[in-house]
């Protein structure tokens, strides 16, 4: 009777985490005696028949876990990961040589040809595939690991999660718990941890750099120099308090960091990108030419836009989030006069704005653009320019040109985006300066400093920035109280990379991984 349960649990566990993808249900229980499997049984091993009275393990006391690492659905391959005490006694259980014999001893970080057969019936194949184990600690979670290659297909996959699901000591792995248990091995800290999961999601050139270089560890040096080098003003502060003489701190250092931290956060958020302008001025054409589809409504009459309509695009390998908005002018429709004051808030909140302008109705003279009234208030250093319709002007009008017409700022381009001239030049001039501007150079990899991509990063440097502050308040006669602010900077920059208590900010972390990771 309890097999029966088991085996059905165990099935509505594999087929459910396999089809739907959902949570695998916790309190189910799977009955099992403790010892190891005898892995040269060809029938199923009498110690593991499931009898009355037998102990129970929890999922607690089931420490080795599996999860399908790949994304399910057809395709070449499809990885199956085993982490835990007893990756080594599934291997001897789940895998056969090509003679259906048990695999010889596990040469470790090789990969091997195998058999992956049904441990109930090691005779029924239920795959041909490759297999490789990790020695740990050695390996990603530090525990012995054990990653099997199958053809991805629903029924393979299907077959050998259930096959893996009859191991007593098994269990499904939760989202995340993969690197949880890097984590807790100390192989990653949490900056390693969260550029694993922005590397798994990334996807422009310029997410992927920067999460790469998070999850090889650079940020955590980064934040380990600074921890260390609190921690030495501090020894040297105590050391005033005992022996009368002190180091100071150097101050600038966080508010470069708290500085960094905001542009590498718009980066990992995407650089909000504000196209606005006078009606019938292109900022729709502009809209359809960047995301290179019919993205907006293009009309000749003014006032076709009216609501905000955002793309995310890849521009240069940055994540650009461009808005068109409505055309900005004085209006008595009520529904435009919304679109207005949308497109107002649009750009004031945006981290960048390019400002389109039709050079048929703004060219005054071979010199001059006259900025319409409505959008001079919206224009600040962070506006861009674009003049459009140079088809409409009598002679050719180059980018040579636009640049000395009085603008506000120095990047000007001159397009026509109906015939296309200028547009190139547009597009990579656009990239640059969107690369200059967050200070990012795809190219140059190397060269760049690691920079904050998280809220959570920035939020505790910032509360370590306020106890330095505070530190630097005080005055020789008040070392103790000193002292002590630095010891809470200290403790801020510890919890970035996860080295101080941070239980409580763990399952917000691993809480958006894939299971399988
Ligand atoms: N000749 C010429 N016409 C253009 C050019 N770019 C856009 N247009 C035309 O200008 C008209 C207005 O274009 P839109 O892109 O809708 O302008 P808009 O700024 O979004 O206008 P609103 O949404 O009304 O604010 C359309 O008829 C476009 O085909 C250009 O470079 N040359
Ligand atoms: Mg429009």
């Amino acid at each position: 009777m309890w097999y029966t349960f088991r085996y059905n649990a165990n099935n509505l566990i594999s087929r459910s985490f396999i089809t739907r993808n959902i949570r695998v249900p916790r309190p189910i229980r799977v009955l099992a005696t403790q010892t190891k499997w005898n892995s040269t049984s060809t029938t199923f091993p009498s110690r593991l028949r499931v009898r009355e009275n037998t102990p129970v393990l929890s999922d607690a006391q089931r420490k080795t876990i599996y999860a399908l690492s790949s994304p399910p659905g057809k395709a070449g391959v499809a990885v199956i990961r085993i982490s835990g005490p007893e990756a080594s006694t599934a291997r001897e259980l789940l895998l056969r040589n090509s003679k259906g014999s048990p695999l010889a001893q596990a040469e470790p970080w090789k990969m091997q040809r195998c058999r992956v057969v049904n441990p109930e019936r090691p005779d029924q194949l239920l795959d041909d595939g490759l297999s490789v184990f990790f020695r740990g600690p050695k390996s990603f979670t530090t525990e012995d690991v054990l990653e099997i290659h199958v053809h991805s297909g629903r029924a393979i996959v299907a077959a050998v999660l259930n096959a893996i699901a009859q191991l007593p000591f098994c269990r499904p792995a939760e989202p995340g718990e993969f690197t949880r248990r890097a984590f807790n091995g100390g192989r990653v800290d949490l900056t390693q941890v969260e550029g694993l999961r922005d590397l798994i999601d990334a996807e422009t050139e310029t997410q992927r750099v920067m999460a790469l270089r998070a999850a090889g560890g650079e940020m955590r040096e980064q934040f380990e120099r600074l921890r260390t080098d609190i921690i030495h003003c501090l020894a040297m502060v105590e050391a005033l308090i005992d022996f009368g003489e002190g180091e100071d701190i150097e101050e600038g250092v966080f508010e470069q960091a708290r500085q960094e931290a905001i542009q590498g956060e718009i980066i990992r958020n995407g650089i909000r990108l504000a196209i606005f302008g006078p009606p019938n001025a292109g900022k729709s054409s502009l809209l359809n030419f960047l995301a290179q589809r019919e993205a907006a409504i293009v009309t000749p009459i003014p006032g076709t836009t009216r609501d905000i309509l955002e793309v995310s695009l890849d521009i240069g390998g940055l994540p650009v989030i461009v808005a068109d908005t409505a055309g900005l002018r004085q209006t008595d429709d009520v529904v435009e006069s919304i679109g207005v004051e949308r497109a107002r808030n649009m750009v004031q909140g945006s981290d960048i704005s390019l400002c389109v302008l039709s050079l048929q109705e703004t060219l005054e003279s071979k010199t001059a653009i006259k900025i319409p009234r409505s959008v001079q208030p919206l224009i600040t250093p962070n506006t861009y320019f674009l003049l459009n319709k140079t088809d409409l002007v009598p002679n050719s009008f180059g980018v040579k040109d636009a640049a000395d017409l009085g603008l506000p700022h120095e990047r000007v381009w001159a397009v026509s985006l109906t015939t296309g001239e200028g547009a190139p030049e547009f597009l990579s001039g656009l990239a640059a300066t969107l690369q200059e501007h967050f200070h990012l150079d795809c190219g140059s990899a190397s060269s760049q400093a690691p920079i904050i991509t998280h809220a959570r990063h920035r939020a505790h440097l910032e509360t370590a920035s306020r106890f330095i502050e505070a530190f630097l308040q005080y005055d020789a006669n008040d070392v103790v109280l000193g002292a002590e602010e630095l010891r809470y900077a200290a403790q801020a920059v510890g919890k970035i990379s996860g080295l101080i208590d941070v239980e409580d900010v763990l399952d917000a972390v691993f809480r958006d991984f894939c299971i399988g990771k």
